[in-house]
């Protein structure tokens, strides 16, 4: 017989058994009627498992992203792969999020491959509010003079070598944003600093559109091994930017020590401040995020400027009308004449509509869950305003697809379109801290050229009109001539640019 004694079967595990089960059906459950009875914003239709986030193709997504605007409405929300990204694509609705809701909507994305920009929090209060004082519309008055020589020796360089017209126009650009920062005189800037710059600000824009790099939108891509190759573009991309911020900063400090420093808001901030190991981070990060941000924006406008003049000269007439009868042909313009050229201004209006430099602004991304017109937006949903399909709203008398400075100019605000200083440097509390200084820059680099040159389409009358799809659009080469409008301007240019003293 066996000796072998059948055991009576313990019905514990059994019961472990049906409650996971169980417990396992109540998940689900509550899982499947919580997503039925969340709505989400509305979308283009999606896949299973990755939704219709792949819809969403970054590099100049904002044509396509407008479009969807007549089909969706002001919201177009896409989601798939544990994320979501709203687009936002009425001011309206922009004003309501980021200026209402502040609080929930001030934070950036992590951009993984390029730029750590500041989420919100004590850290970007702190050099937001050193930026503020250093460039409100009262501190930036001694910049003027700086601007107005930056003015007068890219005329100059145009003159002189009007075919590297793109070069000339982005070294004036950086090169303010190198003095107002660092001081640094217009020599060593060049020859030290800009060519750094500018191979980190050609990889910043390319990698700050949100899902740029797939690991943005697949946050568990960013552990994998170093070798990978989006990896590989991360660890350079902050290595470049840790020597864009560094370098310069460290010039400062030197030339502090040595006696020798020129003023300028990293000087002015250092020499304010109890410098513990904490400020001088904040001093430098603040200036470096001003450095970055400052120089690529501002050219693009100008060029935006000189391809719109070559494409309408009828305009370009209008504006050199009214410079000649304002500023007169004695000298050249001063940021102070701003106020008495109306139609210069709603020409840089019209520039900044028709073609919006950063067609998407920069993206936030919400730092809780929130419900706004009925729908629910997650915690971590990346934020994106389109202002590209603000700037190209029909509204008012002209078509939007027009470049028309006169529709700047009619009398009732009610039949012109919203204007761009209300959208072009962002919104609420992540303003674009450079915006009184690029405005003063923006104004006199395009009128000092449109008062000194003739520009024109080149000889073949090929212009080529196409635009760099990254978070800064700005346009692809083109040709066209430019050339001083008399021998007096001529004469003017040079005996100014001998003056400058940058
Ligand atoms: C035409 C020229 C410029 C345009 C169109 C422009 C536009 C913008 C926009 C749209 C933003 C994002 C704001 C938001 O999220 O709501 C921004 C941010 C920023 N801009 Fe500008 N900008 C220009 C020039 C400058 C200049 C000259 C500087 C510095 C001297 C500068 C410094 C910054 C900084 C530091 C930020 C980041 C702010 C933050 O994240 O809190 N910008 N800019």
């Amino acid at each position: 017989m066996s000796i072998i004694a059948q055991s009576t079967p313990d019905p514990m595990p059994a019961l472990y058994l049906l409650g996971a089960v169980l417990c396992a059906v109540a998940i689900v459950y509550r899982l499947a009627t919580s997503r039925l009875s969340t709505r989400y914003p509305p979308g283009p239709p999606g896949k299973p498992l990755v939704g219709n986030i792949l819809d969403v193709e970054p590099q100049g997504a904002w044509t396509k992203l407008t479009k969807y605007k007549e089909i969706y409405g002001d919201l177009v929300y896409f989601h798939g792969l544990g994320n979501s990204i709203l687009v936002l694509n009425s001011l309206e609705a922009i004003t309501d999020l980021f200026e209402k809701k502040a609080s929930t909507y001030s934070d950036r994305p992590w951009f993984t491959v390029s730029m750590p920009l500041l989420p919100y929090g004590a850290e970007w209060r702190t050099q937001r509010k050193l930026a503020h004082a250093a460039l409100s519309p009262s501190a930036v008055r001694k910049y003027h003079i700086v601007q107005e020589d930056l003015a007068a020796l890219l005329c100059k360089e145009i003159m002189d070598t009007p075919n590297d017209f793109f070069v000339h126009v982005r070294m004036a650009a950086e090169r303010l944003v190198l003095i107002v920062t660092y001081g640094l005189s217009v020599n060593t800037a060049d020859s030290q600093y800009i060519s750094h710059a500018d191979a980190t600000m050609h990889m910043i824009t390319k990698n700050t559109v949100p899902g740029a790099f797939l690991c943005d939108l697949l946050p568990w891509m960013k552990h994998l091994p170093s070798w990978v190759p989006f990896q590989r573009e991360a660890t350079r991309g902050r290595g470049m930017i840790d020597t864009l911020v560094t370098m310069p900063f460290e010039h400062v400090k030197r030339d502090m020590d040595a006696g020798i420093a020129q003023p300028s808001l990293t000087r002015e901030l250092l020499e304010s401040a109890d410098c513990d190991a904490n400020t001088l981070h904040h001093i430098k990060w603040m200036a470096g995020s001003l450095y970055g941000a400052g120089g690529e924006t501002t050219y693009s406008t100008v060029l935006n400027c000189i391809l719109a003049m070559v494409l309408h000269p009828d305009k370009l007439k209008k504006a050199q009308d009214e410079l000649d009868r304002v500023v007169g042909t004695a000298r050249m313009p001063l940021i102070s004449d701003k106020a008495d050229l109306p139609y210069v201004n709603a020409l840089i209006k019209e520039i900044m509509r028709w073609r919006p430099v950063l067609p998407l602004g920069l993206a936030r991304c919400s730092n809780a869950e929130d419900v706004y017109r009925g729908y629910t937006i997650p915690k971590g949903t990346i934020v994106i305003p389109n202002v590209w399909s603000i700037a190209f709203e029909p509204r008012g008398l002209y078509s939007p697809d027009l470049f028309e400075p006169e529709r700047w100019l009619v009398s009732d605000k009610e039949d012109m379109p919203l204007d761009p200083a209300d959208w072009t440097f962002g919104f609420a509390r992540r303003i674009c801290p450079g915006k009184h200084l690029a405005e003063n820059s923006v104004f006199i680099f395009i009128s000092t050229l449109l008062a000194m040159f003739d520009i024109s389409p080149p000889k073949d009358g090929q212009v080529r009109v196409e635009f760099e799809k990254g978070m800064v659009s700005y346009p692809l080469p083109f040709e066209c001539t430019l050339g001083p409008r008399s021998e007096a301007k001529a004469a003017q240019i040079r005996e100014r640019a001998a003056q400058t003293t940058v």
